[in-house]
């Protein structure tokens, strides 16, 4: 895996109906490292993104997570995380149960894998026993990036991450994907915050270059 750059993307086309959205895009994040996509809204961030994470199919291009096709594999899918599309939540599972789920889905002792800590790091320790969907906006999206940060992964794949956080909020989660490229994770997020992409570690590339 560590052979293969985290992810290549090389001609890369999509459009929507008669409107093309990426044009010969390509964009190499080399293992172990991170990078940011920036640019105006609309641009075509999620959609790379989207297509990296194989949940939307391109018109034409290639595409290689750690020198592999992207696709409904369960080896591409423990070794991608992503936040790319909103977490399905199991009715009547709380934010704790939600954790514990992925840690056991994941090979983790629940017990041992911090999720208290996850919680209380992401201002959540009060809600542990709520149902997920009963949280605001704001603490869903808190939710969703404890439970894709606690899970093991090689890659992270992140749509905008610093949505809906405060500046310490931002400052913590920069703070966690630094540790996570320190620990050997690769990164690849959009965002409209550069402070925030610096602080986390990931190289600024803007589509407009891609
Ligand atoms: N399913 C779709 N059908 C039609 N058009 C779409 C679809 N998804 C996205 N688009 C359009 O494609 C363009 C790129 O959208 P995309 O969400 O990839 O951009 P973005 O850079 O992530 O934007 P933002 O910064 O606002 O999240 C936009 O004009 C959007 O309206």
């Amino acid at each position: 895996m560590a052979d293969h750059p985290a992810v290549e993307v090389s001609d890369l086309n999509v459009s929507y109906g008669s409107t093309p959205v990426l044009v010969d895009v390509g964009l190499t994040v080399p293992a172990g490292a991170g990078v940011c996509v920036t640019g105006e809204n609309g641009i075509g961030k999620s959609t790379l993104l989207r297509c990296v994470s194989s949940l939307q199919r391109p018109d034409s291009g290639v595409i290689r997570v750690f020198g592999g096709e992207p696709g409904d594999r369960p080896d591409f899918w423990r070794a991608v995380a992503t936040t790319v599309e909103p977490p399905t939540w199991y009715p009547g599972l709380t934010a704790h149960e939600h954790a514990e789920l992925v840690c056991r889905a994941h090979g983790q002792d629940p017990g041992e894998a911090g999720i208290d800590e996850a919680l209380e790091r992401f201002g959540l320790a009060g809600h542990a026993d709520a149902i997920p969907p009963s949280l605001s906006s704001g603490q869903k999206q808190r939710l969703t990036l404890a439970l894709v940060l606690l899970r093991p992964s090689a890659l992270l794949i992140l749509d905008e991450p610093e949505q809906r956080l405060d500046p310490e909020g931002r400052a913590m989660v920069a703070g966690m994907l630094a540790d996570y490229l320190a620990g050997g994770g690769s990164l690849l997020l959009a965002s409209h915050d550069d402070k925030f992409a610096v602080a986390a570690g990931a190289e600024i590339v803007s589509m407009d270059m891609l």
